[in-house]
């Protein structure tokens, strides 16, 4: 029996956020230009429902087996509602923070405008995502799941089912004696064993085809331009060009995905290159083959027979020639359709659409990096710094400024293969935009954003000797090109610079511009650059205490003693504005800013 594979990643770093973080704060303190959330968001989903106590709503929209069913309703509201036109799905989902499908819903771009961001993932209850438009669920930072596993064994099996139904004219001797007939000699069939079968698309079902036909005593040989040769050997299946699967195979059976590159791929030109006789199969898509050139290749003689669970527009046509033809077997797309397989996709897609919502990385995704656990618990702190280090380098800069090149520079004992960046870069992506927009960015989207904004990010290693025991030594973020709204960001090429680690687990900045600090990015922090002399921590603490605001740390960074130094302060509380304004009249105090984290 089918059973759930599916593998969700926790990470605990993902947490919803609390009502609180939902509010934007906005600085009342004028030298403060820009609106900043106050929250780390999770970095894959957030909910908006539970972000305000409540659950979420889940919508299903195709029927889906009862086991995932009770699994979503432990956790969310979940509304199954099915046959919906598209204007009624598109009017549904502004209220669904997750929606359920299977291939006979489109989820469509207008889905995706019509939730207005409400709309966190599409959990597709099935392999195939053609009817998915990921493009602008990535656009809409919405991540997509399926359930990869659970239906493999019920595709292959009907795929065998229908091989040996076209062979033996099962269908059409069923409806012939039905109708009271008794033929005999029109049912003679061909046999499987000792005959040719090319898989096309050696994947999950491809390969367990291939396995069942051996078993028939078929031939096989299989045509994938990305599978493994050895997977293939081991079960005695030969690799072979298009071409060669083409020319001697008695029998085809189609099991690749839809892209662009396999729309229409048995086509009048590729029809020609076969066997005179070939018997094909499809349980893949429907638009894996162009339809009329079947047709017309059945009428020439040049195919027996097909056996076609899957078409082009579903459910085809009434008048389809295809569907009509007396030597073709159809079904209606029920390759995944046995009581083991559907009990198992539910599971499948429920849990990876569950923990999506809860914050996690689900290992099913189709639209985001998938980082393996240990990776995700190793990167952390970093993952956190690098969010902290965008947010602080993008308040520096000076309003009207248009900030279009950042550098990020990663510096690193490990090998380039050992350390992921992605999730870095998409943190780092967060930190800059969120602050100064109104999109929310995660790890779906966060390159999109950042190239939809005009923005480049580029990255750079240094290559640090020593132990690779910690994924990162520092974290640099360059915002160049632009004024800073703190004089003293400004590294001596003229770029806004922040520097970070992690210490005992816990990013710190430690580098504004040319000075050295050391803050914990906790909180929010307060930049003075002032005359270096004796009683000025006393004299902005004093200021800070006076207005009971808790002070977390305190740095000073200075280019040489009683000349400039920069002072770093951790707060706990956003200072009132009368604060703030006392610290900037203090004589030796240059400039300040104050930023939220
Ligand atoms: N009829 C059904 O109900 C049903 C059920 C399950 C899966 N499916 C469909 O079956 C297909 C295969 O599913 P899967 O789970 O095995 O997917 P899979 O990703 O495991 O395998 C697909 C294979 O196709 C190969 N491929 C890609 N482009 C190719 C090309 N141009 N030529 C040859 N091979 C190519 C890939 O390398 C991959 O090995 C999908 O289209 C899926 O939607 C249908
Ligand atoms: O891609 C798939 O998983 C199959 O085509 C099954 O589709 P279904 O969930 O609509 O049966």
């Amino acid at each position: 029996m089918a059973t759930s594979s599916s593998q969700t990643l926790r990470t605990p770093f993902l947490k919803t956020p609390s009502l609180n973080s939902k509010l934007p704060l906005y600085s009342a303190f004028s030298v403060a230009i820009h609106p900043t959330r106050r929250s780390v968001k999770p970095l894959v989903v957030v909910v908006s429902a539970a972000a305000l106590g409540g659950k979420p709503t889940v919508l299903v929209a195709e029927k889906l087996g009862d086991a995932g069913i009770e699994l979503l309703k432990e956790f969310a509201n979940v509304d199954c509602a099915y046959n919906l036109s598209p204007e009624e799905l598109c009017t549904k989902i502004s209220l669904c923070d997750a929606l359920i499908v299977r291939s006979g819903t489109k989820v469509s771009r207008e889905v995706f405008e019509s939730s207005a961001g409400r709309l966190k993932v599409v959990g597709r209850a099935g392999v195939g995502i053609d009817n998915v438009d990921l493009a602008a669920a990535t656009e809409y930072g919405c991540l997509v799941v399926n359930a990869p596993t659970a239906n493999t064994v019920a595709a292959a099996e009907h795929g065998i089912a229908l091989l040996a139904a076209m062979a033996r004219n099962v269908a059409q001797a069923d409806a012939s004696v039905k109708a009271g007939k008794w033929q005999r000699n029109k049912y003679v069939g061909v046999s499987l064993v000792g005959k040719t079968l090319a898989v096309m698309g050696f994947g999950k079902v491809g390969s367990e085809v291939a396995r069942r036909a051996k078993g028939l005593g078929m031939h096989v040989i299989a045509h994938d331009p990305y599978a493994p040769s050895d997977r293939a050997r081991a079960i005695g299946v030969d690799l072979v060009s298009f071409d060669e699967a083409l020319a001697t195979a008695d029998f085809i059976s189609l099991h690749m995905p839809l892209t662009p590159a396999t729309s229409k791929i048995l086509n009048d030109e590729t029809f020609a290159k076969m066997k005179k006789g070939v018997r094909i199969v499809n349980v893949a898509r429907g638009g894996v083959i162009d339809e009329e050139a079947l047709v017309r290749a059945l009428d020439a003689g040049i195919v027996a027979q097909a056996a076609l669970d899957v078409f082009t527009q579903e459910p085809p046509p009434k008048d389809s020639k295809l569907v009509q033809h007396e030597r073709v077997t159809v079904t209606p797309h029920l390759g995944a359709s046995t009581m083991e397989a559907q009990e198992g996709v539910a599971i499948e897609v429920a849990e990876a659409v569950v923990g999506a919502l809860k914050g996690e990385l689900a290992a099913t995704a189709v639209n985001a990096p998938m980082v393996p656990a240990e990776v995700l618990t190793e990167l952390k702190p970093y993952v956190e710094l690098a969010e902290k280090l965008g947010r602080l380098a993008v308040q520096l800069v000076a309003g009207g400024s248009g900030m279009k090149t950042v550098k990020v520079t990663y510096a690193s004992a490990r090998g380039p293969d050992d350390l992921d960046t992605r999730l870095l870069r998409a943190m780092i992506t967060k930190g800059l935009i969120e602050p100064i927009s109104s999109v929310f960015v995660n790890l779906v989207n966060a390159d999109f954003t950042a190239k939809q904004r005009g923005l480049k990010i580029t990255e750079e290693r240094i290559n640090l000797d020593g132990s690779p025991e910690n994924p990162l030594d520092f974290i640099q973020v360059q915002i160049a090109n632009v004024e800073s709204r703190f004089a003293s960001s400004m590294s001596e090429h003229g770029e806004i610079k922040v520097e970070g680690r992690v210490k005992d687990g816990i990013p710190h900045l430690t580098k504004v511009g040319s000075f050295e600090v050391d803050v914990t990015l906790e909180g929010s922090i307060i930049l003075c650059r002032q005359v270096d002399q004796p009683g000025m921590i006393g004299t902005v603490g004093s200021i800070l205490g006076e207005e009971n605001v808790n002070v977390n740390f305190m740095s000073v960074g200075r280019i040489a003693p009683r000349k400039q130094a920069v002072m770093a302060i951790g707060v706990d509380d956003q200072p009132s504005n009368e604060a703030l304004k006392k610290i900037g009249d203090v004589p030796a105090i240059e400039e300040f800013v104050f930023l939220k984290l």
